[in-house]
């Protein structure tokens, strides 16, 4: 949606950068053309089991590691999973200098690409399993998602409810780099015409893993 008052950037919480409308128009098409690339098989999207034996609502594809709770692995059902993206790259380090006013060599090798229908959510944890303390770049597309931004002490409040529409950047790092956050829900038909997603949200989250490359 289109603001009619534009929302200015924020920093909710120290080392957490909010951008509304980063991804313009056209960069917000070209990346949902290349997450419905990234969604097919082999190792496309698929709804991430639980170690209690669920399934997570949202439907998640993997560039360069695959997350599964709660390590990176190569490989997903057996199939070798996609290649971290230069695309990704590139946008990363862009997100970090425009939230931090340098990149700090930021150099993401993992992408979780995330899909919620409307009934989707992802409750309060914390982006841990990586080695590296890199800033987590997040790029929102479609329907508006309410994120909950928490606090790194544990999933109480305080917390602070954040509306992420199509095109936002939200980059969390520095002392926020372990903060709990999920999303509570998605606003449906809020998404905007013309990037090529008719319902529904996509979230891509940029990680540096501290794996080693090989
Ligand atoms: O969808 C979002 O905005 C957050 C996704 C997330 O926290 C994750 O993939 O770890
Ligand atoms: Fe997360």
């Amino acid at each position: 949606m289109t603001a009619l008052i534009p929302r200015p950037r924020g920093e909710p919480a120290d080392g957490v950068v909010h951008i509304p409308g980063w991804l313009d128009t056209d960069r917000q098409a070209e990346l949902v053309d290349a997450c419905r690339e990234w969604a097919r098989p082999p190792a496309g999207m698929r709804h991430i089991r639980l170690p209690g034996g669920g399934v997570m609502s949202v439907r998640t594809v993997c560039l360069g590691w695959h997350w599964e709770p709660y390590r990176y692995v190569r490989e997903v059902g057996g199939e070798p999973v996609k290649p971290f993206p230069p695309l990704l790259t590139e946008l990363g380090r862009r997100a970090v200098t425009d939230s931090y006013g340098q990149d700090g060599g930021y150099a993401p090798d993992v992408a979780l690409v995330n899909f919620y229908d409307d009934t989707a959510k992802m409750g309060l944890h914390q982006d841990r399993d990586e080695r590296s303390m890199a800033p987590v770049v997040s790029l929102s597309l479609g329907d508006t998602g309410v994120f909950r931004l928490g606090n790194t002490a544990g999933r109480g409040r305080p917390w602070t409810d954040l509306h992420l529409e199509s095109g936002d950047l939200l980059v969390f790092g520095g002392p926020s780099r372990l903060v709990y956050h999920g999303v509570t829900k998605i606003l449906p038909g809020t998404g905007p015409g013309g990037i090529g997603l008719d319902g529904g949200r996509l979230n891509i989250t940029l990680r540096e893993s501290g794996l080693p490359r090989s």
